[in-house]
């Protein structure tokens, strides 16, 4: 038996070897594609080519006799690699002619990735971090475009710092808060004002579908060039005016982070024990449980400087507060009814993305689970 099973393992053997092949000369094309993009600014990231090419290959699965989903997971991890890949041919420069670009924290996490993704363009890029203040105005003084990269708490008196920048230079933040950083920004400078609030950490390898939220200040002809460039790194643009934005994020980070700490917090101080939870959760719970965990890896400040960026976030934590209470007295009456009938009111408000969001997350938790393993 144990022959038997071995000759059909090498056989398996051979054909992912092949596969392995295959992924290298699929990966080789891709740098050929990264350059010739790179020559005519074509963006990293063609979501119309990708969805034809797996309309074609799913029908192509199906015809084969194997799951047409097979073959999309495959592809998109694929395609994951083309976009690191094809950073690596660097981007063409939508404006060559352009003088300097300051980037002031360009040492920070997120500083760096700019400062990377604008050199990896073409452009001439000097760091003005904070011992460097004393050469400050000779390095300003030669900016086209200066970018805010420092940390939320002290955005905004750095940006009031820069009182004396060329006319024309374009000044830019990318603070995780828009309504105060771009109020300052316009306030210090008379020229073309742009806020950006990329949402994605320092760890993306490529800005392929990445979001960046984008916010007018003021002198938009001036600061096209800039949405186009990151275009072609591949980011995904959203307008919207800065107050819609701190609204939103208030939702989608103070609230969201402050729950996540909350719940951390009470798992420790209940002295629940991880090892155990773990060996015992169910794929979602364990992915609910690294979504909390791994907030306590990174730095406290910054999520402290977003929660605590506006009053209008502890007024939406305290009326969340009060809900819970609400939600503990109802559970407190022992009715189910009430439970239930509460319930579909507000699976009433979510309506058809309910059922979205379970697809959605079948789907994660199948990947999730492709990479469990016994420990
Ligand atoms: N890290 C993220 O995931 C993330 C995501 C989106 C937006 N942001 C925003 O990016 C900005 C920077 O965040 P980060 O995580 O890169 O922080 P960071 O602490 O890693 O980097 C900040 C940089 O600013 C420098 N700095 C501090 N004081 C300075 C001064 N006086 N003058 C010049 N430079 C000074 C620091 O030395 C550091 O290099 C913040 O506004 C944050 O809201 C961060
Ligand atoms: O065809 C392209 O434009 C590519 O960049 C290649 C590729 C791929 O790996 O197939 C990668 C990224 C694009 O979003 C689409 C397809």
């Amino acid at each position: 038996m144990n022959e038997e099973l071995n000759a059909l393992r090498d056989q398996i053997d051979h054909v992912d070897k092949q596969l392995v092949d295959l992924l290298a000369q699929r990966l080789k094309l891709v740098a050929g594609v990264g350059e010739v993009k790179s020559r005519y600014g074509i963006p990293v990231y063609a979501p119309e080519r990708e969805a034809a090419m797996l309309a074609s290959r799913r029908a192509e699965a199906e015809a084969a006799g194997i799951p047409a989903d097979l073959i999309e997971d495959v592809l998109r991890r694929v395609m994951r690699e083309s976009y690191s890949s094809e950073n690596d041919s660097g981007f063409k420069c939508v404006k060559p002619e352009l003088r300097r670009i300051v980037v002031v924290g360009g040492q920070g996490q997120l500083g760096r990735l700019f400062v990377q993704m604008f050199r990896l363009s073409g452009y001439q890029v000097d760091i003005l971090e904070k011992d460097d203040w004393e050469q400050a105005d000779t390095l300003l003084a030669g900016a086209s475009v200066v970018l805010v990269a420092v940390p939320i708490d002290i955005s905004c008196q750095i940006i009031d710092r820069l009182t004396h920048l060329p006319a024309d230079c374009l000044l830019v933040d990318i603070t995780s808060i828009k309504q105060k950083p771009l109020q300052h920004m316009l306030a210090a400078h008379k020229g073309p004002v742009l806020g950006l609030h990329p949402m994605f950490g320092p760890d993306v390898a490529s800005l392929a579908k990445q979001v960046i939220v984008c916010c007018d200040g003021r002198g938009a002809e001036q600061y096209q060039w800039l949405l186009e460039q990151m275009q072609i790194w591949g980011a995904r643009l959203q307008s919207v005016t800065a107050k819609e934005h701190d609204d939103a994020m208030s939702f989608i980070q103070a609230l969201r982070h402050f729950t996540t700490y909350a719940y951390g917090y009470h798992l420790f101080e209940e002295k629940a024990d991880i090892k155990c939870l773990l060996a015992l959760s169910s794929p979602i719970y364990r992915l609910e449980l690294a979504m909390v965990g791994r907030l306590f890896a990174q730095d406290p400040a910054l999520y402290a400087d977003i929660i605590l960026s506006s009053e209008q976030n502890l007024q939406l934590i305290r009326r969340y507060h009060q809900r819970m209470g609400e939600a503990i007295q109802r559970l407190e009456k022992g009715d189910k009814q009430v439970f239930i009938s509460h319930f579909k009111e507000v699976a009433a408000y979510f309506g058809d993305y309910a059922q979205q969001f379970l697809r959605e997350s079948k789907q994660l938790l199948a990947q999730a689970s492709d990479r469990r393993h016994h420990d």
